[in-house]
């Protein structure tokens, strides 16, 4: 971090000089591109080579830090040693009969400056350990001063930085503690112990969030997001999400990793109710509505008037399912009754700091009074008072908000902040604010706002689907649940929560599909006994329907045929397997209270330098696979046996084979990425899916033989009776 911070008084001002973007230097060195084109300041070439050398100067300094701590640590242990040794020599001489004890120092890990590092990740020991540590913050980069800084030709800097502002944002490291037997609530508990480390030591009214496998692609972005927060009736806006767009991945993404029509379909669709759904990263959050306030002036925005389908409907019935949900946390409406300061402490812990913190950040996210309609704005200039200093009573009040026990009794995670609970925590609590009335905001952006990894193979991509799918199962069963969504939620923002909780169920519908065709095959029969024309009708308009929306998924979204096929593919490849073992863990969890755990979905290392994409190929054998493998097997050996009884028949009804068999390629064409995904690379399936298959078509044959035996199936009818005229 700090050689980061180091690196950044450099790198940062260059990109302001010269416009650089993205803004990651790695990404940026390793663009395809030419760096040149529309670069016109003539020491552009001078300055690029310098920084280029720099960075890779850091990186060869980061690379060495490993070794170079350790043995710094040695050093340092070593000294320790000798100096304690001496001390006892010393004691001996002097007093004499004292039993000489080899000392004992624990190892620790040592700073630059000569102190302990209180994490100790290299040699760990009680107290300072992985899950074992006392809280730690860090300020790498102290708070700007409020005007610009430019740099001057005079500085030591090795670069001219004249009329370039120099300044750099602050930065803060902070590791929350952690003690064993403490649920540190994962992600969720991390998110809420940053809020309230940064509502003492910066309070911005705004923050971003981002994953650590993201980065800021467009330095404008945000500046994008903060245009709708400012904008008149900005303040009813609880959060902006940018779209995630991801880097790494397969060409043809396989695996539907870029997520097209969720981001540009889904999404976009979304904003024009409520607003989208929060993603987990990439969102832009005013951090009154973190705090589980509500929205200003949610008197008049009854729901009456908001409802876009249903205009008046429930003024009696207001089906608030917990009304204490909405009014604890109120904050009146900004304008006249004020926050009620005496309930805080409950909520949101003992921290007075904290606490006055709260206010502060409410009237500066406020949007700028500069116009007549604009109701309980900022008066300008109120923003352009200097900033308080960091002291060390600042500090110690952040690290004590990141203690272990900081949240028992209050509200956090249960009202306040990241709610707790489910491995989708972001849908929860985007779910909550849209449930108090407050709106979101889905800001796509031109150049893509920010970017980040995920991953690629097949057995990765599953279980991070899975986790997903287990979540929205997990707020099927809960409180969370859309069903008892409060009466500010709008009806159609309230289908699309419903729908969050209820997709992994859909699994158990689509296996039913998946077997049908190849039943049909096998029995000679179509799923009706007769074409007769309400079937076809139906079966016209059902088509008719799926084609109109993909026609308008895609004219509207502007995503590729090519994408909403991969997405289609990946619908049913995760619906037969994640969705449907999600379906179970739930249930398990909701029954028998057995919990899965959260792990961090492994990210593509790039250690293959022949194949950028070698993680793609990488098979690991699990459970999810047999349902689509199964289905796979099943389908081929139906056609198979379709086939052969055509072929051997008096009459061979070849059109009725066809009409059988369609439906059959249909479902396999669904599966032939994951086909591909067991193949792993060509000429090294793993051993495990031969063994699977043999084994589940033996079981088919058998079963075959075991309801029809060949006699009697020789003369029943071939090839299912549904054909095409
Ligand atoms: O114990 C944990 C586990 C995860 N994380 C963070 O959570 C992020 C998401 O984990 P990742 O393994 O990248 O999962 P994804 O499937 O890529 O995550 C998506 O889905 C998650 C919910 O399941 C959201 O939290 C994420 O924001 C969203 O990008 C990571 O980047 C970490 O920053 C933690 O802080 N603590
Ligand atoms: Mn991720």
């Amino acid at each position: 971090m700090a050689e980061a911070a180091s690196f950044a008084n450099l790198w940062v001002p260059f990109c302001r000089k010269h416009d650089i973007e993205p803004r990651n230097p790695d990404s940026y060195f390793n663009l395809k591109r030419d760096p040149f084109k529309n670069k016109v300041k003539p020491d552009f070439v001078k300055d690029r080579r310098r920084i280029k050398r720099e960075y890779d100067e850091f990186k060869v300094r980061v690379n060495g830090l490993p070794d170079a701590i350790r043995r710094r640590s040695d050093a340092y242990h070593a000294r320790e040693e000798i100096q304690s040794m001496n001390l006892q020599r010393e004691k001996m001489k002097a007093g004499g009969d004292e039993p000489f004890e080899p000392v004992k120092i624990p190892k620790a890990t040592w700073m630059a400056d000569g102190t302990h590092w209180p994490g100790n990740w290299l040699q760990p020991s009680q107290d300072h350990a992985r899950g074992d540590h006392a809280g730690i913050i860090q300020v790498m980069l102290k708070p700007p001063s409020d005007m610009p800084m430019y740099g001057n030709i005079n500085e030591k800097s090795p670069l001219d930085f004249t009329g370039v502002d120099t300044r750099l944002p602050m930065l803060v490291y902070v590791s929350r503690e952690k003690r064993p037997g403490y649920d540190h609530n994962k992600k969720a508990g991390a998110m809420n112990a940053l809020v309230r480390a940064s509502a003492i030591m910066s309070n911005g009214p705004f923050i971003l969030n981002l994953d650590c496998d993201h980065y800021v692609y467009n330095s404008k972005a945000l500046r994008e997001g903060m245009c709708f927060m400012m904008d008149r009736g900005g303040d009813r806006l609880c959060y902006v999400q940018f779209p995630q767009r991801f880097e790494g991945i397969d060409p043809s993404d396989r695996y539907a990793n870029h997520n097209t029509v969720f981001f540009d379909v889904n999404m976009r669709a979304l904003d024009g109710l409520q607003g989208p759904v929060y993603v987990g990263t990439g969102c832009l959050f005013r951090r009154i509505a973190l705090y589980g306030f509500d929205p200003p002036r949610s008197k008049d925005h009854s729901p009456g008037f908001c409802s876009c389908c249903l205009p008046r409907r429930r003024k009696t019935s207001a089906s608030n399912a917990n009304p204490e949900e909405t009014m604890a946390l109120r904050m009146g409406d900004f304008d006249g009754d004020s926050m009620n300061l005496a309930t805080f402490p409950k909520k949101f812990g003992n921290s007075s700091f904290l606490i006055d913190s709260i206010p502060v950040a409410e009237f500066q996210g406020r949007p700028l009074a500069d116009h007549p309609s604009v109701k309980n704005g900022r008066p300008p200039g109120a923003l352009t008072i200097p900033r308080e200093m960091l002291d060390a009573s600042i500090v110690a009040e952040a690290i004590s908000v990141i203690s272990c026990w900081y949240e028992e009794k209050t509200e956090w995670g249960i009202r306040v902040g990241w709610i707790y609970g489910s491995v989708t925590e972001d849908v929860v609590t985007g779910y909550r604010m849209h449930n108090r009335g407050w709106k979101s905001v889905y800001c796509v952006t031109q150049r893509d706002a920010f970017r980040g990894t995920a991953p690629i193979n097949l057995t990765d991509r599953l279980h991070q689907v899975l986790r997903w799918a287990t979540g929205s199962v997990e707020i099927f069963f809960s409180r969370n649940n859309a069903l008892f969504a409060s009466s500010k939620m709008k009806v159609l923002q309230r289908i699309a929560y419903l729908n969050v909780g209820i997709y992994p169920f859909t699994s158990i519908f689509l296996i039913v599909y998946c077997f049908l065709p190849a039943l049909s095959l096998f029995s000679g029969q179509f799923i009706v006994q007769t074409l007769n024309v309400t079937f076809l009708t139906y079966l016209l308009i059902i088509t008719i329907t799926l084609c109109l929306l993909a026609m308008l998924e895609i004219k509207w979204s502007g995503i590729a045929l090519e994408e909403w096929w991969r997405n289609e593919q990946f619908w049913l490849i995760g619906g037969t397997s994640a969705h449907l073992a999600a379906v179970l863990q739930g249930l398990l969890k909701v029954i028998a209270g057995i919990e899965i755990s959260f792990t961090l979905t492994s990210k593509q290392v790039g250690d293959d330098v022949e194949d950028e994409f070698a993680e793609l190929y990488i098979v690991k054998w699990t459970s999810l696979m047999i349902p689509p493998l199964t289905i796979i097997m099943i389908n081929l050996v139906a056609i198979a046996v379709g086939f052969s009884r055509t072929i051997y028949s008096t009459i061979p009804q070849w059109s009725k084979l066809l009409g059988g068999v369609f439906f059959s390629f249909w479902v396999l064409a669904h599966l032939y990425p994951f086909a591909k995904g067991l193949m792993g690379r060509r000429g090294r399936t793993p051993t495990i899916v031969y063994v699977w298959s043999g084994l589940v078509a033996i079981t088919i044959s058998l079963l075959w033989i075991a309801i029809k035996p060949p006699s009697q199936a020789a003369n029943s009818q071939f090839g299912g009776s549904f054909s095409f005229p």
